[in-house]
């Protein structure tokens, strides 16, 4: 357990006088679903590229599955989906997949577990022209588990996906993980990899700002107590949870830093203090709430638009 899969020490790109990637040092544990989140240009694929060995860092170093980023054997462990599949159009899909086993020396069985995984089985024989840009998503997907890696690389597998389709690869993501499979996915829609990702690495102008689970960098839930006369309501609760613990947020509401399990204390002691609780309700802050208070920018989703 907690098997090191990647580890980046310093790991800096500069293009000229733009420094794309600044001293990132990032770890990624065997079986997790590692999400690497920022907004466009934050330095998410010049980072992939160098953990894939597919550029050479400017300083700094990558490990993967315990040796230096690029060597063969270690590459040959690595399934990537990086700017978008390569395929024959007009090859069908297990016919694409057949081609790349081969050039493995993967045998034909290895095509069909794959194909299955990706639930691409039944439209294996139709030629790729055919296909949705989800379909085509999914099975660069199976390419890159061909050989079952130890590590699979998406970069931004959902970009320009439908909703549907969306959906669609976040539950395959969800069920490679479920089969034990480490994935580091990047992305800069926060709602997908708050709702996938284990761990998170947030990158902004290159440089890595936080790495944390989910639900660390969200903190704990707040509660939020509707209460009247609102002053005491103060008093009493700044007796429970700190001067500091408690907040006016407006409407004869307080925010609390209690959890929702301290709930009917919290209501206990107001009603003993003969204060009247109109509303007790659990805010969680959102993983775009903590990236807006981070960056103190625009949020990647806000980026989208423009
Ligand atoms: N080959 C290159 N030559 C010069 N600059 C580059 C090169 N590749 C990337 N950059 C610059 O490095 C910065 C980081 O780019 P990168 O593609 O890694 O960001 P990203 O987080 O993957 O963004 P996106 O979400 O848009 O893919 C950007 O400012 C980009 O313009």
């Amino acid at each position: 357990m907690n098997e090191l899969v990647v580890e980046t020490d310093g790991l800096t790109k500069r293009y000229g006088d733009r420094l794309a990637v600044d001293r990132v040092s990032m770890t990624v544990m065997r079986g997790e679903v590692y999400g690497f989140l920022g907004p466009n240009g934050a330095g998410k694929t010049t980072t992939l590229r160098m953990m894939l060995g597919l550029i050479r860092p400017t300083a700094g170093s990558a490990s993967v599955l315990g040796l230096p980023a690029g060597r063969p054997e270690v590459t040959e462990r690595i399934g990537a989906l990086i700017e978008g599949p390569g395929f024959y159009p007009y090859l069908n899909g297990r016919d694409n997949l057949r081609t790349m086993a081969r050039y493995q020396g993967l045998p034909a069985t290895e095509v069909d577990r794959v194909l299955e995984m990706v639930d691409l089985t039944d439209r294996a024989k139709d030629a790729l022209k055919g296909y949705s840009l989800g379909m085509k998503q999914r099975l660069g997907v199976a390419a890159a588990m061909l050989g079952s890696p130890d590590l699979l690389v998406l970069d931004e597998p959902t970009n320009g996906l439908d909703p549907a389709g969306m959906a669609d690869m976040r539950s395959l993501v969800v069920s490679l993980a479920a089969a034990g499979q480490t994935v580091i996915l990047s992305s800069h829609i926060l709602a997908e990899v708050q709702e996938i990702c284990d761990r998170v690495g947030v990158i902004n102008d290159g440089r890595l700002l936080r790495e944390s689970t989910v639900a660390e960098l969200r903190g704990g839930a707040t509660l939020r107590v509707r209460a009247t006369p609102e002053d005491a309501a103060l008093a009493a609760l700044m007796r429970i949870a700190g001067d500091e613990g408690v907040r006016r947020i407006g409407n004869e509401t307080l925010e609390v830093d209690l959890p929702a399990t301290d709930a009917p204390e919290i209501v206990r002691h107001l009603v003993a203090h003969s204060i009247d609780v109109h509303e007790v309700t659990v805010a969680e802050r959102s993983l775009e709430d903590v990236f807006f208070e981070m960056t103190g920018t625009t949020t990647p989703g806000e980026e989208l638009v423009s």
